[in-house]
């Protein structure tokens, strides 16, 4: 489902070059639909916004928490089932700690307090917490807006719709829209997933690209 791309890293670097005088905002929401599109693994996505956080040049390290930012605010569970980790928290803590700039310092902490907002109903990410630091007052346009990322992908031995058996002939299909598993015949359709933030044509079976293209009543 994932494939790193290489423009990833290119987007990152423009997204966080010290030579930019304000964010590059159409580079940080390309770098979003990469990860919504399966494009890059969250994972090594965040790994590579991490590393850009801790650079010694504040302006890299704060357009890097604007990515990461974005990232949590477009992305949905594909990142914050990451972020939302004890792991991942101490780690932003780290920063709290070592950081010599005050702005990247606030920033840090203006972006836990705001998702330990957002996620206070969700035992889930329960270890996202604004504690141990004096915390600035959260600023409510720091709502949180979940975006709907595509399913995570159904294994089987037979396709979800004609019940043929997976072998070296039939092989197994998954479908982007509702992540069931198919055969090449009940899914040799395509169509783009704006919902998911999908913009090129991908995957579908028939049930899923019937419900996305129903014809429109005139
Ligand atoms: O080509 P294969 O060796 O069968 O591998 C399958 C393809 O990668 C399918 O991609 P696709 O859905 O884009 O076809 C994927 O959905 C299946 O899980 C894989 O088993
Ligand atoms: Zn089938
Ligand atoms: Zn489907």
């Amino acid at each position: 489902m994932f494939r790193n791309s290489p423009n990833f890293d290119k987007l990152l670097e423009k997204a966080t070059s010290h030579y930019q005088l304000e964010p590059d905002w159409v580079a940080i929401l390309q770098i979003c639909d990469l990860i919504r599109q399966g494009d890059v693994q969250p994972k090594i996505a965040l790994a590579a916004i991490k590393k850009k956080m801790t650079n010694a040049n504040p302006h890299v390290a704060l357009y890097a928490l604007l990515v990461l930012e974005s990232c949590v605010k477009n992305c949905g569970t594909l990142i914050h089932d990451e972020i939302g980790t004890k792991q991942y928290m101490e780690q932003l803590k780290e920063l709290v700690k070592t950081t010599t700039h005050e702005n990247v310092k606030l920033k840090t902490l203006e972006l836990i307090q705001a998702w330990a907002h957002a996620f206070r109903n969700s035992p889930k990410y329960r270890a996202v917490q604004a504690e141990g630091h004096k915390f600035p007052t959260l600023k409510e346009s720091d709502a949180m807006f979940i975006a709907d990322t595509a399913p995570a992908w159904a294994d089987g031995d037979v396709c979800h719709r004609c019940r043929v058996t997976f072998g070296m002939v039939q092989r197994k299909h998954h479908c982007r829209a509702c992540g069931q598993v198919f055969c090449n015949q009940c899914s040799s359709k395509s169509t783009t997933l704006p919902k998911f933030g999908i913009e090129k044509e991908v995957r579908v079976c028939e049930s899923c690209y019937g419900k996305v293209n129903k014809p429109t009543t005139a």
